[in-house]
C-alpha cells in the first residue's frame, strides 16, 4: 500500500484570516499539549487558557476545542472555558456561553464498567474512567496492544458500542461519537457557518475531523510524525502549534 505523500507546512494564520472568515477546530492531546505517560500526567502552559481566548477574540468566536476527553477533564486541565467545545471524541458539544449542543450521549453501564477495569487490572493497563465511555491504556505495556484492541471489539460487538484507537489506547464509545460530527454541529451555526474549517490534531481520530473540514470547504493540519491520509499540511510538533496559533 502506498504511504501517504509527505506534506507541506501550511499557510500562516495571517494569510489565511486575510483570504476570509476562519474557523479553527483544535484537538487537545498531542497538538495543544504534549503526549505524557499518563492521562493525568500532561503540562498545560500556564498562559494556556487565556492565550486560547484571546485567540478566540481573534477569531470572532470561531474557534471550538475537539477532544477525546470528557469535557469535565478538559476543565481540570485547562479551567472554565469560555470558548466552543466538544468532549468524548466530539459527542458532548457546549457553545462558549456553556449552553449545549445537541443531546448529551450515555455512559457505560456499571455492569461494563466492572468489566473493563478488571481486563485492565489482569493486563497491565491504565483504565481511564470517562463519562461517556472508557479507555484502556496500553502506553505503558505495548505488548498488550493487539490483545486490548480485540478485547476492545468483542466487548463493543455485544453493546451499543464502538472502538476507536488512538495512541498507547483503545476507547470504547457511543457510535457516532466522531470528530466530524462535532465539526459539523458547529459548522451549521452562528459564527461558524459560512467560514472555512481548520482541524488541527495529531491522532487517528483527527483523520474525521480533517475529513469533517474539508466537507465545509475547509482542510486539516497533522501535528507529528504521524503519517495522514486526509490532511493537507502538516506541524512538526506542539510547539510548531503554539507558534503557527501565535498563542
Ligand atoms: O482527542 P484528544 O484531545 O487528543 O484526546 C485523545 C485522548 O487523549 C488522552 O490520551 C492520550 O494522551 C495521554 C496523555 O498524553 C496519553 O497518556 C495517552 O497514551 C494518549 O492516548 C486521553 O487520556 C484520552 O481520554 C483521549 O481520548
Amino acid at each position: 500500500m502506498d504511504s501517504p505523500a509527505p506534506l507541506p507546512p501550511p499557510p500562516s494564520l495571517a494569510q489565511l484570516l486575510d483570504s476570509g472568515p476562519t474557523a479553527l477546530f483544535l484537538d487537545f492531546d498531542g497538538t495543544l499539549v504534549d503526549i505524557a505517560p499518563r492521562p493525568g500526567d500532561i503540562h498545560v502552559p500556564g498562559q494556556l487558557r487565556t492565550r486560547l481566548h484571546d485567540l478566540r477574540d481573534r477569531l470572532e468566536g470561531r474557534l471550538a476545542l475537539v477532544s477525546g476527553r470528557a469535557l469535565d477533564d478538559l476543565r481540570n486541565h485547562l479551567g472554565d472555558i469560555a470558548i466552543c467545545r466538544a468532549g468524548s471524541h466530539g459527542a458532548s458539544r457546549f457553545l462558549a456561553d456553556g449552553s449545549r449542543l445537541g443531546t448529551e450521549p450515555r455512559g457505560l453501564s456499571p455492569d461494563s464498567v466492572a468489566e473493563l477495569r478488571a481486563f485492565a487490572e489482569e493486563n497491565g493497563l491504565f483504565y481511564e474512567t470517562k463519562a461517556h465511555g472508557g479507555a484502556l491504556h496500553f502506553r505503558g505495556n505495548p505488548e498488550k496492544r493487539d490483545a486490548t484492541l480485540a478485547f476492545a471489539e468483542r466487548f463493543a460487538a455485544t453493546r451499543d458500542l464502538c472502538v476507536t484507537s488512538g495512541k498507547g489506547v483503545a476507547e470504547l464509545v457511543r457510535p457516532g461519537a466522531t470528530k466530524a460530527a462535532a465539526v459539523e454541529a458547529f459548522m451549521r451555526i452562528t459564527p461558524f457557518s459560512g467560514a472555512a474549517p481548520v482541524f488541527i490534531g495529531d491522532d487517528v481520530t483527527d483523520e474525521d475531523g480533517f475529513a469533517g473540514a474539508e466537507d465545509f470547504g475547509g482542510f486539516g493540519i497533522a501535528v507529528g510524525e504521524r503519517l495522514s491520509a486526509r490532511a493537507r499540511y502538516r506541524l512538526d510538533c506542539v510547539a510548531a502549534v503554539h507558534n503557527w496559533l501565535e498563542i
